[in-house]
């Protein structure tokens, strides 16, 4: 059996895995990833990048259907055949070698196979051919496995040969019926992009529409998609599906309606891929999500035993998890050296922003952005707040980016600090608007400071003068 050494073995190469490997060799020590698919994980090839793709060419088109004089000169319909071509192309035709040239070009060691830790510190990598190799790290093994969609339980669905986010990301045509599972962010991401691809879509969202979200964002969002001809049906409880033999897909809900759909897509949540990592080998359950300390450590691992990104389910998301790596690099080459590691608060080694300021972008129509807590999580956690809304509509830059832009802006206040800890936006176009509000947050901003911070006229950002002058002061 063919052995090697590393100081860092990374079990993933997914966007998280990736970077800790970069992080720890930028810091001097080397790093092995070990990779059973692609080389850029579940982000590049069927969830971020292929998503978002399909659906950027829809959201163009209706801002330019949105203005007087653009409008009369879009006549045509979205060229479903083109969306999907460039999709392909933002999936880079599902191969990875751009990703394992920039890996070499980076001094990272790549291994291909089914990575399972066989003992403290010792991985060993399954290739395809059942060829195996054992990885020996002086320092730290890094669990980045991602997560996969979750099944649920629901008689018949199994077999109906369900889509799964995957199959909906790269998809190789439009459906002409689709029906959704769920009511989150994949739900009304893929109802928005499959709506305006021109399937006749249902979405059945037993939780609502965009449950975690402020309750704005999910209103808005249900209202546009009815308007674009989508079925959503609030409450609905998908108990069972079957697939006939035309093909068709038949889903039952608990209050006896029926959707005949040729696809039915389950978007209701992930787990974690732990199930065969080989956890059980140093005394850990697997297939549970791996919790670990503030340094990203996991809890019963031995001090040697890293986890980031989506398996640890702190956030669920690509950038975030970035976060987590630089973090989870610097500290192991930290430790490596014996250097000091500062954990606290906001320290170099502390992923805080985990907690109190995580950015998201869901890109519905309208999009809906936000950071940090919603006035109900902020109300939960026990906080004294004020929340301050502001209808986006009537900002001039708004009225002047699209004709009847509609769209909803709130800020949660921490009344005892005198600082922004929650804001969302929902309107047309306002994916780039976030970052503000981010560094808002994170720089816990005092208020009174924020009243220098003058938006330029007359841009959608002057909604934050807006969402001031009505916090009052
Ligand atoms: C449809 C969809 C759309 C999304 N859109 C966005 C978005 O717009 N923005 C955003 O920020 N986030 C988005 N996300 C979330 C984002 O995709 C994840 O947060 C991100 O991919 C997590 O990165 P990761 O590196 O932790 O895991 P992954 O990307 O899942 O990578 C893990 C890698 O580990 C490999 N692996 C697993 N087990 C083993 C093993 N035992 N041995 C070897 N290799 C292994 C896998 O093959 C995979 O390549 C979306 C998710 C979905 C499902
Ligand atoms: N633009 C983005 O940032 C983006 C896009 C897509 C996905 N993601 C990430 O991917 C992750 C997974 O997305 P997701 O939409 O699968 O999960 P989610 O957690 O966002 O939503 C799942 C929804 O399904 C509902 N649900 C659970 N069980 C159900 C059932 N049996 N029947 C009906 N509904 C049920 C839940 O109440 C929840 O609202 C998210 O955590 C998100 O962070 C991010």
């Amino acid at each position: 059996m063919t052995a090697f050494e590393y100081d860092v073995v990374v079990i993933g190469a997914g966007p998280v895995g990736e970077n800790v490997a970069d992080r720890v060799v930028q810091g001097g020590l080397t790093a092995a990833i070990v990779e059973r698919e692609l080389v850029g994980g579940e982000c590049s090839y069927w969830a971020c990048m292929p998503t978002k793709a399909l659906l950027r060419s829809a959201s163009a088109l209706r801002a330019a259907r949105q203005l007087p004089g653009a409008r009369e000169a879009v006549t045509g319909r979205l060229d479903a055949a083109a969306v999907l071509g460039r999709r392909d192309s933002f999936a880079s035709q599902w191969r990875d070698d751009g990703q394992v040239s920039w890996l070499e070009s980076a001094g990272i060691a790549l291994h291909r196979g089914q990575g399972r830790i066989r003992s403290a510190r010792v991985v060993q990598v399954t290739g395809v051919d059942g060829v195996t190799v054992t990885l020996t790290a002086r320092h730290a093994v890094v669990v980045a496995t991602g997560s996969s969609a979750l099944l649920p339980d629901i008689p018949g669905l199994r077999e109906a040969a369900p889509w799964s986010s995957r199959e909906a990301a790269s998809a190789a045509s439009v459906p002409r019926r689709l029906a959704i599972i769920g009511g989150g962010v994949v739900a009304a991401e893929m109802a928005t992009a499959f709506g305006a691809l021109g399937s006749s879509v249902t979405v059945l969202a037993r939780d609502g529409v965009l449950p975690s979200a402020e309750p704005f964002a999910g209103e808005l969002v249900t209202e546009s998609l009815r308007e674009a001809g989508v079925s959503v049906r609030l409450g609905a409880n998908a108990v069972s599906v079957r697939r006939d033999d035309s093909g068709t897909v038949h889903v039952d809900t608990a209050d006896g309606e029926q959707v005949e759909a040729d696809e039915v897509l389950v978007a209701v949540g992930r787990i974690p891929n732990t199930q065969d990592v080989g956890l059980e080998n140093v005394g850990l359950a697997p297939g549970v999500w791996l919790a670990v300390d503030d340094t990203l450590r996991v809890v019963g691992g031995g001090g040697w035993l890293y986890a980031a990104g989506d398996v640890n389910r702190r956030v669920l998301l690509t950038h975030q998890g970035k976060y987590q790596a630089r973090a989870a690099g610097d500290v192991i080459v930290a430790r490596a050296r014996g250097e000091k590691v500062d954990d606290s608060q906001w320290g170099r080694h502390a992923v805080t922003a985990d907690e109190r300021a995580v950015p998201q972008v869901i890109f519905t129509d309208p999009e809906v952005a936000s950071v940090g807590l919603t006035a109900a999580a902020a109300a939960a956690a026990g906080l004294r707040i004020r929340v301050v809304d502001y209808d986006l509509g009537s900002v001039a830059g708004s009225s002047l980016h699209a004709d009847g832009y509609k769209g909803h802006a709130r800020m949660v206040v921490d009344e005892d600090r005198k600082v922004i800890i929650g804001f969302t936006l929902a309107g047309p176009d306002v994916a780039e608007l976030i970052h503000a509000a981010t560094i808002a947050v994170v720089g816990e901003v005092p208020l009174d400071r924020l009243w220098h911070a003058v938006p330029a006229y007359p841009t959608v950002s002057e909604v934050w003068l807006r969402l001031l002058e009505t916090y009052g002061r």
